[in-house]
């Protein structure tokens, strides 16, 4: 196909160059050009006029589009040739001439065949500027040398090679590989379904967060029933030219039915999948169409076609709702974010492709990871061993584990980075203030590291990470996340009695979260209503805009109890800080000398009055038993060493 199409293109390319010289070669005379030769001519002509005789003849062939072909024949038997101006005026004054020098004038009609070559030469410009648009437009449409291949569907066929993939390589999502077995016993036989009169599924919608495994899934049902597998993103079906999409979908499916039993699978299906009519900023045309195409085309599906369809969105809301009806995308299977089991057995699917020592806990990274999708843990991985061959390591280690995580938790390390003394100090008590806070208001996140050293775009990170996997939150929940938000700041007025600008990020996120209390979660005085119709995706909790549907009065009081939560929960930090200041104070001392604790670490110095020099100690011992890379039972061991040493012997700060 793309060979044909380069051979198309080569030819008329070709023809375009071929005209363009015969037009300039023969036919084109510009305008100056006969300005110069004409006015030569009569001046020849003129000259003449001593020996009239050495002109035989004059023979004027008019022809409107180059002016008149002049041809002087001379005694000597040659002739003399020019194009003058087809003016009247101009051909009169030549006659003149002419008949007063007794020269012959013979007047030749234009042959047939230049009559037809002033026709190409009056229209090739603008055929040439119409190959060239068109030409123009084929090209911006088939971006990446696909000139040709207009409208034709951009479906990948993924074949059955060597790498095929099977539900041993979806791990963690059991029940939502079970609701798929179905799907393959059918592409597999579907002729026993259909001899029994059972109407075939011919869409599964797959609803989740980023990540989870969709796409893996989908490729999966493929693989374990041995049928093509045709992937296509939505959004490739929506492109700048109307009528594409559309003509793409037909395309994708009659492949689909030559190929039948497979599957087509829609990636991001809502990029043409939203409500029809609801487009962002008026006509989506464009897209309906293409929409109105797919569900034409998934009705259109003969008993016999086994061709199922599946689709997968993080978008389900927006979904319009005629692709939802029965006989279009009617199962729906929701794939989750995995809990500990199920990030456990996806580390190890991902665990087997990279070499690591025997030795690392799986068990320990799943319940230290909570929150994290397939692709992140996938993601995981790879990070450990790009740290581990960056450090020039035979083997992963479970350290470079822990590493990639602090990476993928709170960005890369800039330990470059010169900052001033003053700003450290600020943010070590800045960072204390937040995991204190936290702490002693027994939030349901565990402080995970805290750290001085710049990361990403932060000059320090106090990381946390959930106790368990968490479902939903409380009042109380909520309330201590704000307060524990506004530790760093509290932090700073109790010890430096100022504010800096490090604490915008921590007032964002407490105020939209308050926000939410009350106009979502129905958590203050103005009891559970909601205000406002949040159109938000619910999977990756971010706002799409917002219509006001209270009056000015309520707005008011919504303002009002957002600002009280947030300044009770400020107080509430600010006292926590205050009742705990010798603990504050060691923590942000210990945390100037050391950069970074860990939990451990943050628990042992909080709890057990470890002094700098004590997790020193334990921070070397920990290095120690990791670059050795020795096996895990010592390596805790040391560790539960160290801390109870600590706990025998209690060292005031
Ligand atoms: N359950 C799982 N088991 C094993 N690997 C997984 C799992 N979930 C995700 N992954 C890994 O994450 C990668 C990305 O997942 P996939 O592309 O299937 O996610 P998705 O849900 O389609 O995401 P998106 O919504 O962003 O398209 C996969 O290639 C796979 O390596
Ligand atoms: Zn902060």
């Amino acid at each position: 196909m793309g060979k044909e199409s380069w051979v198309k293109a080569a030819l008329v390319w070709a023809a375009i160059i071929v005209l363009f010289v015969l037009f300039f070669k023969f036919l084109y005379k510009p305008h100056e050009d006969v300005q110069k030769t004409y006015p030569q001519f009569q001046s020849y002509v003129e000259k003449q006029a001593g020996d009239p005789q050495s002109i035989v003849n004059v023979s004027i062939r008019s022809d409107n589009l180059r002016g008149d072909e002049i041809t002087a024949k001379l005694k000597d038997n040659t002739s003399v040739t020019t194009y003058g101006p087809a003016d009247d005026g101009v051909r009169a004054q030549l006659r003149k001439d002419l008949e007063s020098k007794k020269i012959p004038i013979n007047y030749e009609k234009p042959d047939e065949g230049s009559a037809w070559m002033n026709f190409i030469s009056m229209w090739l410009p603008l055929i040439i500027i119409v190959v060239f648009m068109l030409l123009f437009l084929r090209n911006m449409q088939g971006a990446g040398g696909k000139a040709m291949s207009f409208g034709k569907s951009r479906a990948k066929l993924q074949s059955d090679g060597a790498n095929k993939v099977t539900f041993k390589d979806v791990a963690g999502i059991e029940e939502v590989k079970q609701e798929c077995t179905e799907i393959v016993a059918f592409l597999k036989d579907h002729k026993k379904f259909q001899e029994i009169g059972a109407r075939i599924p011919k869409g599964v919608l797959m609803m989740g967060a980023p990540g989870t495994g969709k796409t893996l899934l989908a490729r999966a049902i493929a693989g374990e029933a041995g049928v093509p597998f045709f992937t296509i993103s939505g959004s490739d079906f929506v492109e700048m030219f109307v009528g594409v999409g559309a003509s793409r979908v037909r395309d994708l499916f009659e492949n689909a039915k030559k190929n039948s039993p497979c599957i087509i699978f829609i990636d991001e299906i809502d990029a043409v999948g939203r409500h029809r009519g609801a487009g962002v900023g008026g006509g989506h045309d464009e897209r309906e169409q293409t929409l109105n195409q797919l569900l034409v085309e998934m009705d259109g599906f003969e008993a016999n076609d086994a061709v199922i369809v599946i689709a997968a969105t993080n978008r389900p809301d927006v979904l319009d709702p005629a692709l939802l009806r029965p006989g279009r995308f009617d199962r729906r299977v929701m794939v989750g974010l995995p809990d500990v089991r199920g990030r456990k057995e996806i580390l190890a699917v991902h665990m087997k492709k990279i070499r690591h020592t025997e030795d690392i806990n799986v068990e320990r990274i799943a319940l230290g990871t909570p929150g994290f999708s397939g692709a992140d843990l996938e993601n995981l991985c790879n990070e450990a061993a790009l740290m581990a061959a960056r450090n020039g390591m035979k083997r992963v280690t479970e350290k470079d584990f822990e590493s990639a995580k602090d990476k993928i938790l709170m960005g890369p390390e800039r330990r470059s980075a010169v900052l001033p003394k003053e700003t450290i100090k600020v943010t070590a008590y800045h960072e204390a203030g937040h995991a204190l806070v936290s702490h002693f208001l027994k939030s349901r996140e565990n402080v995970h590291k805290i750290t001085v050293i710049p990361r990403g775009q932060a000059l320090g990170v106090t990381a946390y990470l959930p106790k368990e996997d968490v479902y939903g939150y409380s009042k109380e929940d909520l309330l201590t996340k704000i307060a524990f938000a506004m530790g760093g700041r509290a932090a700073e007025e109790i010890k430096f009695s100022q504010f800096t600008t490090g604490a915008s990020n921590d007032i964002q996120q407490a105020t939209e979260l308050a926000r939410r209390m009350v106009c979502q979660f129905g958590m203050s005085r103005l009891g559970p209503i909601n205000f406002g119709q949040k159109n938000e995706n619910p999977f990756l909790g971010r706002d799409w805009g917002e219509s006001r549907n209270y009056s000015e009065t309520l707005a008011h009081e919504i303002d009002m109890e957002v600002s009280k939560i947030i300044n009770t929960q400020y107080e509430l930090a600010k006292q926590v800080l205050v009742d705990h200041m010798d603990v504050f104070e060691r923590v942000s001392n210990i945390l100037l000398d050391v950069e970074t604790l860990d939990s451990e670490e943050f628990l042992a110095v909080v709890n057990n009055g470890a002094t700098s020099e004590q997790i020193k100690e334990i921070q070397a011992k920990k290095t120690l038993s990791g670059s050795e890379g020795g096996d895990n039972a010592n390596k805790q061991e040391a560790q539960s060493n160290a801390i109870n040493s600590l706990n025998t012997t209690p060292t005031p700060a």
